[in-house]
């Protein structure tokens, strides 16, 4: 199976490459450039993409990989939105591992005077993307991970009752970051299964950057993709 993974930044795509101790190859698209680490036939192998912060940015990185992939003949079987995550104290402590049962858009819709309503409210498209459940259950299994929901949304909540407000309309949040809802819009629309690990550098609540732990965080992301890579590679979409 072939999997693309999509990071923010390149110091997150740098620490997934750190778990396959070896080079990657540069390859150079139209607005991206990927990191390839080939997997042991031409069917399989990984893809490390550094799109950007945010969903937007997230959802047209992913999607320029995943058509240039289909217009190459070589299709990704799966594609994992990965970095570093705020968590939801205590379901989520910082240093915890995540992987998403659902990931969620916390604010794609409409603010009203009864509250907030999400799009699917309004009539429009999806607020939430689920992986396969077979997945979320063996990547936890092999990384030792927590499963939940992970909300993504543009703006890093910076208060305690953002915070509280968040918890309070997705109970089974576990993190927020800025991109996982982009990348799994990009891979639905190209048919292909989404998962989302993260790793938790800091606590959602009021905003303290400083005591963000983005160097722990990054080494429980290389840790976590030396035990998925083999998951991931060898799994298939029949997989129950
Ligand atoms: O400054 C650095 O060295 C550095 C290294 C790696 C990553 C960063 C980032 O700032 C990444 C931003 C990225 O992280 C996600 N994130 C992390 N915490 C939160 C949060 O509390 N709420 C929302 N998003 C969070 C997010 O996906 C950003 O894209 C810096």
């Amino acid at each position: 199976m072939r999997v693309l993974v999509a990071t923010a930044v390149p110091a997150e795509r740098d620490a997934v490459a750190r778990a396959f101790a070896r080079a990657g190859r540069e390859v150079r698209l139209p607005a991206v450039t990927l990191y390839r680490y080939d997997g042991t036939d031409a069917g399989s192998g990984h893809d490390l993409l550094a799109a950007g912060v945010g969903p937007a940015l997230a959802a047209a990185g992913t999607a320029t990989a995943l058509t240039a992939a289909a217009l190459d003949g070589r299709p990704y079987g799966l594609v994992v939105s990965a970095g570093i995550a705020g968590g939801f104290p205590p379901h989520a402590p910082v240093g915890s591992l995540v992987v998403a049962d659902e990931i969620t858009a916390a604010d794609l819709g409409a603010e009203t005077a009864d509250g907030f309503l999400p799009v699917t409210d309004l009539g429009f498209g999806t607020v939430t993307h689920r992986p396969p459940e077979a997945l979320v259950r063996q990547a936890a299994a092999a990384t030792g991970a927590r499963t939940g929901a992970v909300l993504t949304g543009s703006t890093v909540t910076g208060t305690a009752a953002r915070a509280a407000e968040l918890r309070a309309r997705h109970p089974g949040a576990l993190a927020e970051a800025m991109e996982g809802f982009g990348v799994a819009e990009a891979a639905a629309a190209h048919g292909v299964p989404v998962l989302e690990v993260r790793a938790v550098s800091n606590p959602v609540g009021p905003r303290d950057r400083a005591a963000w732990r983005i160097a722990d965080a990054l080494a429980a992301l290389t840790e976590a993709f030396g035990k998925l890579a083999p998951v991931l590679e060898g799994w298939t979409s029949h997989d129950r």
